[in-house]
């Protein structure tokens, strides 16, 4: 059993304005996350959010630090949200065993020693979705099930955005010091996300698309709204957003994609709109 981890360093606009197609995608986008019997972590230093992807297949799969964190174990000074997006499974917190189905979500607070991963079939193993975040406070760990969501409908049919938001680890769900994960789930024929776009300075993002259809694609938009590069995206692949970067994307079909953030501060609604006629 292994944990593997990546350090990625900040990057500025100006820099990423002269990136090739490569060097973008060397930057931002996160592939192969998801591998079985491992958890895979890349440490960004876009506010030290980390994102993972525990798969365990014949075995529980344990989360242990990693040389960047320099602590005893994983949760010693962080928090994490974990989404569930395979089959059932379980995730264990010092002794208490979490259910999780397809979509549900847990926080686990901070000072956790003992974290670890199980499927219950490894015939449809479970793949937990993983953010964390440095933790100044401790708070409860708690599961948001799916009828815990708290929905929010967006867009239309009409311009081909239209989405179901589901917040699951917001400060009106669950108690946090940075990290808050949600999903947004593309109606059938629709295909933006986040258009409107938006950044927002205070915090990051990261977004991880899934439901991609089998040979179909999302094409995320990343820069500042002047200055827009895109990543051709696929399956179970996730994208760093900096905080001065617009993230939006358009599938070539509707899909689902989790949306995690962290900074300055936990206001999910703290976002500066960019009109569709200025993105250039
Ligand atoms: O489809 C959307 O719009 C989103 O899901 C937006 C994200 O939740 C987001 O960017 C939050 O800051
Ligand atoms: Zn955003």
């Amino acid at each position: 059993m292994k944990n593997n981890y990546e350090v990625r360093y900040a990057c500025s606009p100006k820099e990423t304005r002269a990136f090739t197609t490569e060097e973008l995608r060397k930057e931002f986008l996160i592939q192969n996350l998801m591998e079985a019997d491992t958890i895979n972590l890349v440490y960004t230093h876009f506010d030290r959010y980390i994102v993972g992807g525990a798969v365990p297949v014949k075995t529980s799969l344990k989360l242990a630090t990693i040389d960047p964190l320099k602590s005893d174990y994983f949760l010693e000074r962080r928090e994490i949200g974990i989404i569930n997006v395979g089959g059932a499974g379980s995730v264990t917190v010092d002794g208490q065993k979490y259910d999780l189905d397809y979509k549900e979500a847990l926080y686990i607070g901070k000072e956790n020693k003992e974290v670890s991963f199980s499927s219950d079939s490894a015939d449809k193993p479970a793949k937990f979705y993983l953010n964390s975040t440095p933790a100044h406070k401790v708070f409860p760990t708690k599961k948001i099930s799916r009828a815990d969501a708290e929905i929010v409908e967006m867009g239309s049919m009409e311009t081909a955005n239209a989405r179901t938001i589901r917040k699951l680890i917001v400060n009106s769900l669950v108690e946090t010091c940075q990290v808050q994960m949600g999903m947004t789930e593309l109606k059938p024929g629709s295909v933006w996300n986040t258009m409107p776009a938006h950044v927002h300075d205070r915090r990051m993002e990261v977004y991880f698309y899934f439901e991609v259809p089998e040979e179909q694609a999302v094409c995320h938009f990343m820069g500042q709204p002047q200055e827009t590069r895109h990543i051709w995206m696929a399956n179970n692949e996730a994208v760093i957003s900096p905080p001065w970067s617009i993230h939006s994307g358009s599938g070539t079909s509707n899909y689902t994609f989790i949306w995690g953030m962290a900074g300055e501060n936990l206001d999910y609604g703290d976002m500066d709109h960019c009109k569709i006629k200025d993105l250039k």
